[in-house]
């Protein structure tokens, strides 16, 4: 089996080449001998034509499922570096890729692929756009569709990534809320989307759960996500067609309120006053400000008569010092 040869000093560089030219073998480890390394590649041919070293030589091979971590372990650091987040929904990988890398998209995917070969599309990720927050995405491999069945915490999820928002990241915050919540609770879901609280919560808990969402295929598919998954639903899931601001109007008071805040929404006195033991508020804040944000809920809970004890969490990052967060607020009962 062929490797290449090259000096200790040379390593570095000639790892990068391999990287970039998609001649390492990943099944193979290289090794060190004296002052040399060997990399296994896959080509030997081609590795000679770029003026490298070739021998033959048994080098052992990796354990299969630590092929490859990451994709460091794939593609050249100057191209690493410069990609953003790659996140897995179903069988879609959805990557960051700025402008100027559009050139070495083709290694890119193929990199994805060697990580992921269960993948059968790649997206270009944008912003996200317009009320519903959907993300504008581009496929640059595979096959030309955005939606898929995801798999998070026991429970599959349909998700049309061309119209519906939903956030792989946010499966162990789902879970965390799953946790706090108690057989026999009701509770209100403003801003659904697809499902993806309220399904995780119904899989654990026996509870009564009502979803609001305006986004007309984000109700399509929450729909189709309780027909998927209602084998294994302990807990009742309704959902509501409409507007928060409207609906939430002719809605009774809840044990628990978990508003997933589309970001440059304020609905927190509304969620508030729908909340008679706990409201989870998600918001996008920055770090100077997130006393004064825990500050605001406390004048809030005071404005509606509450008495509330808050705490902010940080869940995850947005931008350079801007958090999301989730204010976990709990209403004293001696009222
Ligand atoms: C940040 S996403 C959260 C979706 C879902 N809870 C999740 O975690 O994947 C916000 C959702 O609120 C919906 N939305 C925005 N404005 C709304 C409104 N006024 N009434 C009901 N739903 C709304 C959007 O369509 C979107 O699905």
């Amino acid at each position: 089996m062929v490797a290449v040869r090259v000096e200790k000093r040379r390593a570095k560089e000639v790892l990068e080449i391999l990287k970039e030219k998609d001649l390492l073998d990943g099944k193979r480890k290289p090794i060190r001998d004296g002052n040399y390394v060997f990399f296994p590649v896959t080509n030997g041919e081609l590795a000679k034509s770029l003026g490298l070293e070739v021998v033959d030589i048994s080098l052992p091979m990796r354990p299969e499922r630590q092929i490859y971590k990451n994709l460091a372990d794939l593609l050249p650091k100057d191209i690493v570096e410069r990609l953003g987040r790659l996140d897995v929904i179903g069988d879609i990988a959805v990557i960051t890729i700025p402008e100027e890398l559009m050139d070495r998209v083709e290694i890119v995917a193929q990199a994805i692929r060697k990580l992921y070969p269960q993948v059968k599309v790649i997206a270009r990720r944008g912003f996200h756009e317009g009320k519903y927050r959907v993300r504008k995405l581009e496929v640059i491999w595979g096959e030309d569709r955005l939606e898929t069945i995801h798999k998070e915490n026991g429970v599959l999820i349909k998700i049309d990534l061309a119209s519906v928002f939903f956030n792989p990241r946010m499966k162990g915050e789902r879970y965390r809320i799953a946790q706090l919540v108690r057989d026999g609770e009701k509770i209100l879901l403003p801003f659904a989307g697809v499902l993806p609280y309220a399904l995780v919560i119904a899989r654990m808990r026996e509870v009564k759960i009502t979803a609001v969402e305006l986004n007309p295929r984000a109700v399509e598919l929450a729909y189709e996500n309780i027909e998927l998954n209602k084998r294994w639903l302990k807990g009742k899931i309704e959902v509501i067609h409409g507007d928060v601001f409207k609906v939430l109007q002719e809605l009774p008071e809840f044990d628990r309120v978990i508003s997933p805040t589309p970001k440059g929404v304020d609905a927190l006195s509304l969620a508030l006053s729908k909340a008679k033991k706990y409201l989870h508020y998600y918001d996008f804040i920055h770090e100077d400000e997130i006393e004064a944000f825990r500050d605001r809920i406390i004048e809030e809970c005071r404005r509606q008569g509450k008495e509330c004890s808050v705490k902010v969490k940080k869940i995850t990052d947005y931008k350079p010092h801007v958090y999301k967060v989730c204010a976990d607020v709990e209403v004293k009962q001696n009222r």
